[in-house]
């Protein structure tokens, strides 16, 4: 063998989705489906809460516990960004040792919720911004394909109080409960999918069970 040729690398797949979308559930899914062809798969969420600083202080703004003190859009999208430069070199690794590394919420989450968060013309410089500072100066690994999991506005906030409802600890946070954000989220995500952002993005019906057999056939190719 070429000692100069390099180990081939895993795929790293992104899930994104609103809030209730069925992110978890579907990654289940694909590692089951990953596993029963024989390939080695491992996943990684974002925000890493209770394994990170940032997704700290992500969760305190997330839930209100800033007093007087007001979170901007620039700051939670600097917390979520250093949130992943802090795994960056956790998922290369990964990338060297499994033939698929599945990840629930990525770069594009920051650019779809960062830019519902303001005025529609900015949308353009927040997703700018996501890319060449994720990407470009904090050298994430680069996703090889995008998921996106399209349920309507109001199935995936069903869902999500179904959810705070019955599983403890499980309150809404401040995203969860505003209907108009998750509205222009998933604007930006259906802009994102629309123009294959960073990667290829393949649209699944989430509002259904997903056919993971059909879905892995379409990622690996
Ligand atoms: C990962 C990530 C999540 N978010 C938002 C989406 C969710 O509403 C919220 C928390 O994610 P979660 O509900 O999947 O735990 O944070 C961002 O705004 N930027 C990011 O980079």
């Amino acid at each position: 063998m070429d000692p100069l040729a390099c180990a081939p690398m895993g795929r790293l797949i992104v899930i994104e989705g609103l809030d209730g979308s069925g992110k978890r559930t579907l990654t289940d899914a694909l590692t089951k489906e990953l596993a029963d062809r024989g390939l080695t798969a491992t996943r990684w969420a974002f925000p890493r809460y209770g394994e990170s600083v940032h997704a700290d202080l992500i969760t305190d703004a997330m839930h209100k516990r800033l007093g007087p003190l007001v979170d901007t859009v620039y700051g939670m999208a600097v917390l979520y960004a250093l949130d992943r430069q802090g795994a960056a070199a956790g998922i290369r690794a990964d990338l060297e040792r499994f033939d698929v590394v599945l990840v629930d919420r990525y770069l594009a989450s920051n650019a779809a919720y960062c830019a519902a968060r303001l005025h529609e013309d900015a949308h353009g410089d927040m997703v700018r911004w996501v890319r060449d500072v994720e990407l470009g100066r904090f050298e994430l690994p680069v996703p090889d394909a995008h998921l996106l999991l399209r349920v309507p506005v109001e199935v995936a906030a069903a869902r999500t109080a179904h959810r705070a409802d019955t599983e403890a600890g499980r309150e809404r946070d401040s995203y969860e409960t505003d209907g108009g954000l998750q509205a222009r989220c998933s604007e930006v995500y259906e802009q994102l999918a629309e123009q294959n952002w960073v990667s290829p993005w393949h649209v699944v019906d989430g509002s259904g069970p997903v056919d993971a057999v059909a879905l892995v056939d379409r990622i690996l190719g």
